[in-house]
């Protein structure tokens, strides 16, 4: 099935792996809305592809805030009205935080709920009335390997993590019969992304051998990291499946990952 003339939404899109996503998708003919809360960096990433010979007509950028019901709504309305019946929601905007429950750190805790947990029930809801009433339509959501088995020092993050992919079986078994697809992703490490800078808690990273401030996968080694590329490259794979074909999960972790 052609990504030529179908549209795409990805959350997430302003960094690492949704910013990939949303560039396989354009150059393989989607259009594609981008979505995050850093509009500036949607525009850059806009430019780039429009120097890469995508049409400007096919991209736009919406400032959007995955853990605000409404918001959510605002960006499937702004991309049907420019670009047509959204086609395609990539779920991808998340975060994660290191941290150790007897920390208390409760407000990476709020936050990773509120991304992570209702950001994506947000697009579910957003999209969902409208794909089943056209009878076709793909959710595809960046889960984790997270989502399969519980890491040190990530208790809320894979509380999330296992959230997302009981969401996504629950609604795939619910809509079997009516042409919508659901997928979930699982990546292991991906490198180079934004995703641990932010992290706070010293005795967690320090646990966990992680440098706070820095991109995923500092000082791993080439078998033991994904690129961004890879887990679009896995996107590209479940949305251009034919028809008659649902990959409702792929787990993708690098070669030397334990
Ligand atoms: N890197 C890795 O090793 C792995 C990552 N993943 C998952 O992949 C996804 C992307 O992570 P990754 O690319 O690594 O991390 P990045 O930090 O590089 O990207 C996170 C993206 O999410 C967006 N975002 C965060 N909060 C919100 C929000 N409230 N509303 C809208 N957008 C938001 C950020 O944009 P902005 O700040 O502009 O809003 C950014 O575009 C996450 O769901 C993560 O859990 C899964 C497995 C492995
Ligand atoms: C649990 C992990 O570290 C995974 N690579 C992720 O970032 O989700």
């Amino acid at each position: 099935m052609s990504c030529s003339g179908r549209v795409a939404c990805v959350t997430g899109s302003s960094s690492g792996i949704g910013s990939a996503i949303a560039t396989s998708l354009a150059l393989a003919g989607c259009s594609v809305a981008l979505a995050a809360r850093r509009l500036e960096v949607l525009e850059k990433l806009k430019s780039d592809l429009v120097a890469k010979g995508v049409s400007p007509d096919k991209i736009i950028c919406c400032k959007t805030d995955v853990a605000v019901r409404q918001s959510v709504i605002d960006l499937i309305t702004s991309a049907e009205s420019s670009l047509g019946p959204v086609d395609i929601l990539v779920n991808c905007a998340g975060v994660m935080y290191f941290t150790l429950m007897k920390n208390c750190n409760m407000d990476e805790w709020d936050r990773t709920i509120d991304t992570n947990i209702k950001g994506v029930t947000n697009g579910f809801g957003a999209v969902l009335p409208g794909f089943l009433q056209r009878k076709r339509g793909h959710i595809v959501t960046i889960s984790s390997d997270a989502g399969r088995r519980i890491f040190p020092s990530l208790a809320v993050y894979c509380a999330s993590k296992t959230f997302v992919e009981v969401l996504s079986e629950g609604t795939r078994r619910e809509v079997v019969g009516t042409g919508v697809k659901i997928t979930t992703i699982q990546p292991g490490d991906v490198g180079g992304t934004e995703l641990i800078m932010k992290n706070s808690d010293k005795e967690a990273a320090d646990k966990m051998g992680v440098t706070i401030g820095a991109p995923v996968g500092e000082g791993f080694n080439r078998n033991q990291l994904l690129d961004t590329q890879d887990v679009a490259d896995a996107v590209i794979y479940a949305v251009t499946a034919p028809p008659h074909v649902a990959v409702n999960e792929i787990l993708i972790e690098p070669r030397d990952q334990e």
